[in-house]
């Protein structure tokens, strides 16, 4: 497996999946949730950074063809990691309207 296509979020374990027991597949579960929240905050974060500038220089907060990039970036790198597209897209969906929903109540 490449670095690309690694999908264990960096974990220096190198056994399969099914050389592991339950509790330590839950193990790598909890801390690859853990991760997915904390690149969530960090995608808010830089996301907040963004509208802050358009504020400063008069622009919309929304973006209706930097969100359409968004989803065929999402879509791409769905086709390339063999994960759902529709379904990933949804979930893009939800994270550009959370950004959205926090700058509206922080303007
Ligand atoms: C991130 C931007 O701004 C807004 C938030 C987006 C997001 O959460 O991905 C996408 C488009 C914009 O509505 C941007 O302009 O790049």
């Amino acid at each position: 497996m490449t670095q690309e296509q690694s999908t264990d979020g960096g974990s220096t374990d190198d056994r399969e999946p099914g050389e592991m027991s339950l509790e330590e597949l839950r193990e790598e579960i909890r801390s690859i949730d853990r991760e997915i929240v904390e690149l969530i905050a960090q995608r808010t974060y830089v996301a907040d950074a963004i509208a802050q500038v358009k504020a400063d220089e008069g622009l919309p907060t929304t973006d209706e063809q930097q969100e359409q990039q968004v989803m065929e970036r999402a879509a791409d790198n769905a086709a390339r990691f063999d994960v759902d597209e529709s379904r990933v897209k949804a979930v893009f969906r939800e994270l550009i309207e959370l950004n959205k929903e926090y700058q509206r109540e922080n303007r």
